[in-house]
């Protein structure tokens, strides 16, 4: 990337400026800019992902906490529908559900807490790393299952089952964490049309979807109409939520019909009688991912 100083900038001020620098070595502390480089090569001004910048060691250590925070939650969401199932207070396929809906938008919603280093996408993925290396201790039953995610996370309650559905999810947290991370709209709208899209259209569509697809009877009108209209909507709210912070900055008017074109495509593909070969898990976030990257080339 090339390089720029910028005059010191007030210390004190919600919006910093760190020119992420690939040659020489970062400017002293005072006087560090941050402008992360759009795919458009435009400077951004980007604020402080929630806390003003720091020295390398206390960014290192904000990341170390926000991996602590974030990996706790992510224990702590699935005992809470295990505990919620073990009570019938609600159904397993529906706790599956939301467990498959909440995981990993939470898991987005996480990232400005994590620090302006270039590090910190790569300390993030650890998280989903963490859970990727249980969903395969536990699929090939390494290990007793005391955290009993395989009752959480699957349909029938086989370990091997956590080596499909929950396998993919946690790889693409992964790529969309490393690969895009929380200044490209690429990774966010992808992981939005996992996680909202997919999992509400199973939540509706089990329940309204009385009038199937005329091409997939295992498919209904009601679920993908709603994995649209909720992917849509869920997509545009989180580019929203990381544009306040100042790590995205987009044109909305192109934005929203780019996204309603990515829910639509992510949608049609969802709702293909080919999930039998290739899990949603991944044709729904792959399909968002390159329709993504086709539209946002400007960006
Ligand atoms: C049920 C899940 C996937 C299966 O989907 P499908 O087969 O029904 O289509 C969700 C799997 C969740 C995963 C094991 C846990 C991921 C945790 C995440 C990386 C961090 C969440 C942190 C947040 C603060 C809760
Ligand atoms: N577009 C959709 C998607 C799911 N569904 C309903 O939700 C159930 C589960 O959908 P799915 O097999 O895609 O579930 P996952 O693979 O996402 O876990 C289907 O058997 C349908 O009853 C629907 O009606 N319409």
């Amino acid at each position: 990337m090339t390089t720029s100083t910028l005059p010191s900038l007030n210390p004190r001020a919600a919006t910093c400026f760190i020119h992420l620098r690939l040659s020489p070595p970062p400017p002293p502390p005072n006087r560090r800019h941050i402008f992360i480089h759009s795919a458009s090569k435009k400077l951004l001004p980007i604020k402080a992902a929630a806390f003003p910048a720091a020295g390398g060691g206390a960014l290192l250590l904000q990341d170390a906490a926000a991996t602590a925070v974030v990996t706790g939650g992510a224990y702590a969401l699935v005992s809470t529908f295990d505990y919620l199932t073990d009570r019938n207070i609600i159904q397993q396929k529906l706790s599956r559900k939301l467990v498959h809906i909440l995981s990993g938008l939470l898991f987005m919603v996480s990232w400005p807490i994590y620090s302006t280093s270039t590090e910190a996408r790569y300390i993030a993925s650890i998280v989903p790393f963490i859970n990727c290396l249980r969903l395969i201790i536990y699929g090939f039953s390494m290990a007793i299952d005391e955290g009993r995610l395989t009752k959480s996370l699957t349909r029938e309650g086989k370990p091997e089952e956590l080596l499909k559905g929950p396998f993919y999810y946690v790889l693409v947290l992964i790529v969309s964490a490393l690969v895009f991370w929380r200044e490209s709209p690429v990774g966010v709208i992808s992981v939005a049309m996992m996680c909202a899209g997919d999992g509400i259209a199973d939540i509706v569509g089990r329940r309204f979807g009385s009038l199937k697809l005329p091409y997939n009877q295992e498919k209904s009108f009601a679920g993908s109409i709603s994995m649209f209209a909720f992917g849509f909507l869920v997509s545009v709210g989180m580019l929203y939520y990381f544009a306040a912070f100042g790590f995205i900055d987009l044109s909305w008017d192109r934005t929203i019909k780019r996204v309603a074109l990515i829910a639509l495509l992510a949608t049609l593909v969802e709702s293909l009688p080919t999930s039998s070969l290739v899990d949603d898990n991944i044709s729904v976030p792959l399909a968002s991912m390159i329709t993504a990257l086709l539209t946002f080339q400007d960006q």
